[in-house]
């Protein structure tokens, strides 16, 4: 009989993961995604049930990395939610199996996962693709994405302004008492993107709030929301015009509705630049728009399940 399921909760994932291991990782699992080798990944697309009632939807993520030994599946439910809502909009649980056995090996929270390793991908678009002198960020939102990528964002790079921007201005006071740098809080989108090298957009938008005629030429955005193919984030402009960078070309033309609804070409993806196969243009003004992937989910769990196997 196999021994059960190491639990790993929220808390102990956060403690865990630390972005100086997490992000070589991600940095090899998508250069090697990229290459399509199906003897040693095998990611389909996000089986995704939509729960319109509340703008909503329930996502299962498995993963296969042969040489790695890791078999996952994460689940992910996103709710849209009301602000100061005691619940998050993105629920998730991970499981790791054993790869020869197929017994699940651990159970783990999937919340700080999705959190770490969607801003931790971004920051590796930003180290690619951000204009060489980088001066100004703007994130616009103030959720749980918006944190973790204000967190990696501000350990990686220097930036001589933060500036945020979200929907409700009393959250965005909110998240920025609770930093200790200086943060400015803006009025509108506008005001908050005008001049800005580094854009994050990480907000339940479902219709465009970022608009190409305010963005900086050079500048690079990393869009995070808007994960249905009927949601936006992006205007058709900036879509159009940027060079546009995806995780994976499969889940972007399934799922993205910047990229389907815009009509926008797909330069690449974040792997193929990673794995030399595609240039980065960062001199161009650039987009990354990001999805989330099992194979992202799946070098994180198997790194907490190490840390933690170290300790024990
Ligand atoms: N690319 C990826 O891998 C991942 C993407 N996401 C997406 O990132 C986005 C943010 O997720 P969380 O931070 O977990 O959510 P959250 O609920 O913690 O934060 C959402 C933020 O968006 C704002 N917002 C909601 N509706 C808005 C609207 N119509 N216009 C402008 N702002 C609006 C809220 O005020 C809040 O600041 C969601 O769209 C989610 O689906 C989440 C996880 C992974
Ligand atoms: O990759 C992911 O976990 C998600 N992408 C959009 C919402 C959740």
């Amino acid at each position: 009989m196999s021994e059960s399921p190491v639990l790993l909760n929220k808390h102990e994932v956060e403690r865990l993961l630390t972005y100086d291991d997490l992000i070589p990782r991600l940095e090899s699992v998508m250069g090697k995604f990229s290459k399509r080798d199906s003897s040693e990944i095998i990611q389909p697309v996000r089986s995704v049930v939509p729960i319109q009632q509340h703008s909503g939807f329930l996502g299962v993520m498995p993963a296969y990395l042969t040489a790695e030994g890791i078999l996952c599946t994460k689940m992910v439910a996103f709710y849209q939610r009301a602000e100061g809502s005691s619940l998050p909009s993105t629920q998730a649980t991970v499981l790791l199996f054993h790869p020869e056995h197929g017994n699940v090996t651990a159970i783990m929270d999937g919340e700080a996962i999705t959190a770490k390793r969607t801003a931790a991908v971004s920051a590796i678009s930003a180290k690619l693709f951000k204009p060489a002198l980088s001066e100004v960020l703007c994130i616009l939102g103030s959720g749980q994405q918006a944190r973790s990528h204000y967190d990696v964002f501000t350990k990686l790079f220097k930036f001589k302004e933060v500036r945020l921007w979200s929907r409700r201005k009393e959250m965005a006071q909110r998240f920025v008492n609770d930093l200790q740098d200086p943060v400015t809080v803006c009025s509108s989108v506008k005001e908050a993107v005008i001049g800005a090298d580094v854009i994050v957009t990480a907000t339940g938008a479902s219709q465009p709030i970022l608009f190409g005629e305010w963005v900086k030429p050079g500048a690079h955005i990393a869009a995070v929301g808007a994960c249905r193919p009927d949601w936006r984030e992006l205007d058709d402009v900036l879509m159009r015009e940027a060079v546009v960078y995806v995780d994976s070309r499969e889940g972007a033309t399934a799922e993205s509705g910047d990229i389907i609804l815009s009509g926008a070409e797909v330069f690449a993806e974040l792997g193929e630049v990673i794995n030399g196969s595609f240039p980065a243009q960062h001199e161009k003004t650039t987009v990354f728009k990001s999805l989330g992937m099992g194979i992202q989910d799946a070098v994180s769990a198997k790194l907490v399940l190490e840390k933690w196997n170290s300790e024990y």
